[in-house]
């Protein structure tokens, strides 16, 4: 049915949704590209969603020529909701419209013009192939060697930089160049794509048949995106592409552009207006945030010197000043937010409400472990990246495995090399064929089957295995790192792979910190289990405390925040400061601390450790630029 502009204006009212002017301005524009640029909280993707059931029920474009696009999938899914929540909309309309990620929308187009495409690699099958090659050209083929590799070849692909493109003079760009050849010969051979070959495709396709590009070009009559200050070079290519009949309405902040080191371009932000004579609307009010949070994050962005400045103000909304938490170390860090949290719910506050955000993925599992002793409901965003899956944590789970079941083979047979005890595999094989006669290790021990030398080995290990059980699972962490010589494997693992100490040794240390509050090995293998099962139920939903990086915090907002290991090291991460642009890769970490800042909307507490990862840490340099804005709280040992 159609709606005056009143009609649709007075019935967002009724259900609380009072824009303001410069809101309305945005979502009822016509007439030639729009770019909205403001500030978090000022309701750019609110205007979004508003515009889009505007443009159809008040100017009434079918729901099929209008395309929205997000930065995620969740994005997506909320968007889509958000919009059938809306005066006049209903599921059905808010569905016909196209809503997806740029990956989701050119696949669509990919799907509909070819029919099918390759079959995608997953990231870990990419990984596999990449390391393949590396090892092939004689190197040595780390995770960390790979994980570079596979950015540096994403990277090329979002500016559509392909491999006969690279003019490479230096030794290592050569090496970069014949790999990269080589990766693409390999999928072409096995008829494989990776993720960003959807885009690159995309592009090709739109560019090389201009019946197809005609075709879309004239489908869409108006094209929304959303976060568009992370948009990437062939991203923007195939936007313009679509959009040559249709007219673009953008949103971003620059000051939230997170995504650079995977080639995304805030210029294209910046210079739109001028560009495409565009008209430019600034929105200047934080709905979202307490005063006493917005001046936290104001104190810290303005430390950036790249940016447009922008001035908002937010609604006089009181609150907190935000708090600073220093407990002793990460184990205390995550005892002592436990503890918060539990309070705040028994206060009435819903779990879904709260979220803990960090820097990097394992950041969070030390509070994920006190809620689950507390019974108190989470949700991983990360579950690829389990901190049980590290292969650290599985060897060392696996010591205490072995050690409260000397009959656990395959725990033994994991951990059999670790520390290089010399047993050979193809001899293990043979020793183990007949479980009957060797039941458990102890026997195996003994076994007349066993060479001496191995044998006396295994005997060492299960005396040391016997000492474990009757200690707590921090003096067995101990011993086992110390005593058996884990520690002494992991340094020849970073001698030989040349991995960074840091990063092969921080799941251990973190491991200490977990085992703590456990007072016999069975016991902590008993939350282990127990564990699991929660995080395999709470995988994907949004029910609960919700857990992830300041990366996949964007765009969302919760009552209460907690950003947690805020120390330096890790805010800003040494890895990204020690990449070649040092001014530019301070400034994207600091955005980055500014986006989990600006997440909340009621209650923010930040902390940081003065132990963290086993090492006595200072705190983040962040801190101390917001150090007027946010009160201390001292706690205990
Ligand atoms: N005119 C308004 N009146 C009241 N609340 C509003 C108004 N506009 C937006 N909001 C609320 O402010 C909050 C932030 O809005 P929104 O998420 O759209 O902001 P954003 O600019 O996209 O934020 P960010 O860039 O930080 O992700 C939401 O809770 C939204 O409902």
């Amino acid at each position: 049915m159609m709606r005056t502009y009143e009609a649709f204006f007075n019935q967002l009212k009724s259900v609380g949704i009072q824009l303001n002017e410069l809101q309305k301005q945005a979502v009822t524009h016509q007439g030639g590209p729009l770019v909205v640029f403001a500030g978090p909280g000022s309701g750019k993707t609110t205007v979004l969603t508003c515009r889009a059931s505007y443009l159809m029920q008040v100017v009434q474009i079918e729901p099929r020529h209008l395309l929205i696009v997000t930065f995620t999938k969740a994005a997506a899914r909320e968007m889509s909701d958000r919009l059938a929540s809306l005066p006049g909309m209903d599921a059905i309309r808010a569905q016909s419209a196209r809503i997806g990620t740029f990956h989701s929308v050119f696949l669509r187009i990919l799907l509909q013009v070819m029919g099918s495409v390759p079959k995608l690699l997953e990231d870990r099958e990419q990984r596999q192939v990449l390391r393949q090659l590396l090892l092939a050209a004689g190197k040595e083929g780390s995770p960390e060697e790979t994980a570079e590799l596979t950015a540096k070849i994403g990277l090329c692909k979002n500016k559509l930089i392909m491999p006969q493109q690279i003019r490479a003079k230096k030794q290592e760009n050569i090496e970069f160049k014949k790999i990269f050849e080589q990766y693409e010969e390999w999928k072409q051979e096995h008829h494989r794509w990776d993720y960003d070959d959807i885009q690159v495709a995309c592009y090709r396709l739109l560019a090389e048949r201009p019946d197809v590009r005609n075709e879309y070009a004239g489908r869409y009559r108006h094209i929304l995106v959303d976060e568009f200050q992370d948009t990437n070079l062939v991203q923007y290519a195939i936007l313009k592409m679509l959009s040559t009949k249709a007219e673009l309405t953008l949103v971003g902040d620059d000051d939230q552009s997170i995504y650079r080191f995977r080639g995304a371009e805030v210029d294209y932000l910046l210079s739109f207006e001028q560009q495409h004579r565009a008209t430019k609307i600034v929105l200047a009010t934080n709905y979202r945030s307490a005063e006493p949070i917005i001046a936290t994050a104001k104190a810290s962005i303005n430390h950036n010197q790249k940016r447009e400045p922008k001035h908002y103000t937010g609604i006089n909304r009181s609150g907190e000043r935000p708090l600073l938490i220093t407990p002793s170390d990460e184990h205390r860090e995550a005892v002592e937010i436990a503890k918060r949290i539990d309070r705040m719910l028994q206060n009435g506050d819903s779990s879904r409400n709260i979220a803990v955000l960090y820097r990097t993925n394992l950041q969070g599992q030390a509070v994920v472990e006190q809620l689950a002793l507390r019974s108190i409901p989470f949700s991983l965003q990360e579950s690829e990246d389990q901190f049980y899956r590290r292969w650290q944590v599985h060897d060392l789970v696996c010591y205490f495995k072995l050690a409260c079941n000397l009959s656990d083979w395959d725990s033994f047979k994991q951990i059999v090399n670790r520390p290089n005890r010399f047993i050979n595999e193809t001899g293990l094989q043979t020793w183990l064929v007949s479980p009957t006669q060797n039941t458990d290790l102890a026997q195996l021990s003994k076994s007349p089957l066993v060479p001496r030398q191995p044998r006396h080995k295994l005997q060492e290990l299960t005396w040391d295995l016997k000492k474990i059980t009757g200690m707590s699972p921090q003096e067995a962490l101990r011993f086992v790192r110390k005593k058996i010589g884990y520690d002494r494997y992991l340094e020849s693992f970073v001698a030989q792979t040349g991995q960074n100490r840091q990063t092969v040794f921080e799941p251990v240390e973190l491991l200490e910190q977990i085992v703590r509050p456990f007072g016999s090995v069975a016991d902590f293998l008993a939350h282990v289990e127990k564990l699991r099962s929660a995080i395999d139920q709470a995988g994907g939903t949004d029910n609960g405390v919700q857990f992830m990086t300041f990366h996949r915090a964007k765009g969302l907002e919760f009552k209460t925040v907690f950003l947690v290991g805020v120390v330096n090291g890790i805010v800003p991460h040494n890895k990204s400061l020690s990449a070649k642009h040092g001014m530019e890769a301070l400034e994207e970490e600091r955005r980055l601390f500014y986006v989990g800042l600006t997440r909340a909307k009621d209650r923010l507490i930040l902390s940081a450790p003065k132990q963290y990862r086993g090492e006595k840490v200072k705190q983040s340099p962040f801190l101390k630029e917001i150090a007027d804005t946010i009160r201390l709280a001292e706690v205990g040992p």
